[in-house]
């Protein structure tokens, strides 16, 4: 259960952050979605009743951020589990050997900027007003759950950018949770690995049908609820703090093309 918690989930009108904004609600919770403005968010938290709201966030942006905690304040009281799911991705080698196109600077900016930029922002935030919650029986105000990738450590051709962006959240896990465990703050990262949602459609299409050789068992693509619910397991368990959790079946990514 997380009867009264109170979420913010970036990236929370679709795939993994929106599995976790429908959870949090069905488990009793309540929860804060931030998207772009331009998402189904605002349609989403209105689907989802009293218990959720939408908050227009560029992940980027400090002001977008600190109005979400505003409206976080105003409309719930607190702010117990800051959840980061929005992100990008670029697929493209950092050169075409055949083609000879080269990786735009610019694309593997923009990558970094979301992925690793928007989580820190978001977390830095975030735990400035957890800070103010009471603590718990266990001292604990909050805790903070990043998204990384199995790509952060196996990489397939064509993620310099996203593997880059997902190791660098995977690096910011440990020190995170030393800065905030003085506050009764908890951090953890979650690496998922093939989960069906819209950053990966089409991807099976597009291997011919085949899963990855390597995927292990079960051998399917995780459901976002699969995601959703490593997600309840690190806001209910004290002990998990400053740990990177894979979320995979076992798969390993190999280097060829596709999936
Ligand atoms: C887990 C998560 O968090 C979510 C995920 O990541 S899901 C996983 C998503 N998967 C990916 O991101 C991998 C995506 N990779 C791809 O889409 C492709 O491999 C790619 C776009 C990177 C390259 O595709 P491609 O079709 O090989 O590129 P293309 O430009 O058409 O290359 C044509 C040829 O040059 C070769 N080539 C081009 N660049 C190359 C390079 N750097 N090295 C070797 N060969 C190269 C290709 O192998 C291909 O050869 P053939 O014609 O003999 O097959
Ligand atoms: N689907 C998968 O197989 C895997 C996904 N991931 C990661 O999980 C996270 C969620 O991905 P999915 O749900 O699969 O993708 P998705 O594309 O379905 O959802 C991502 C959401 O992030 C939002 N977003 C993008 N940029 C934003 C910004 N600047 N500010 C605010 N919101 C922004 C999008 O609007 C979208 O709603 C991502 O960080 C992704 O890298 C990691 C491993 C596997």
């Amino acid at each position: 259960m997380l009867k009264n918690i109170v979420g913010l989930v970036t990236g929370g009108a679709s795939g993994l952050g929106l599995a976790t904004a429908e959870r949090l609600v069905r488990e009793g919770g309540k929860v804060v979605i931030c998207d772009l403005s331009t998402s189904k968010g605002a349609d989403i938290a209105k689907h989802l009743g009293n218990n959720a709201v939408f908050a227009p966030v560029d992940v980027t942006s400090e002001d977008d951020v600190k109005n979400a905690l505003d409206l976080c304040k105003i409309k719930f009281g607190r702010l117990d589990a800051a959840v980061n799911c929005a992100g990008i991705t670029v697929v493209k080698p950092a050169l075409n050997t055949k083609s000879k196109v080269i990786h735009t600077q610019e694309q593997f900016i923009k990558v970094l900027d979301v992925n690793i930029g928007g989580t820190f922002n978001v977390m830095r935030l975030s735990a400035a007003m957890m800070s103010e919650n009471e603590p718990d029986t266990e001292g604990c105000r909050g805790v903070i759950i990043n998204t990384a990738s199995i790509a952060a450590f196996d990489g397939k051709r064509g993620q310099c950018a996203y593997s880059a962006s997902k190791a660098a959240v995977v690096g910011m896990t440990l020190p995170a949770a030393r800065d905030l465990a003085s506050t009764g703050i908890r951090v953890c990262t979650i690496a998922p690995g093939y989960f069906l949602t819209s950053m990966t459609e089409g991807l099976l299409e597009l291997n011919g049908g085949q899963l990855p050789d390597s995927m292990q068992f079960p051998a399917r693509m995780g459901k976002p609820d699969e995601f959703a619910m490593a997600v309840q397991f690190i806001i209910t368990n004290p002990m998990m703090n400053g740990e990177v959790i894979r979320v995979d079946g076992a798969v390993r990514m190999q280097p060829g093309a596709n999936l």
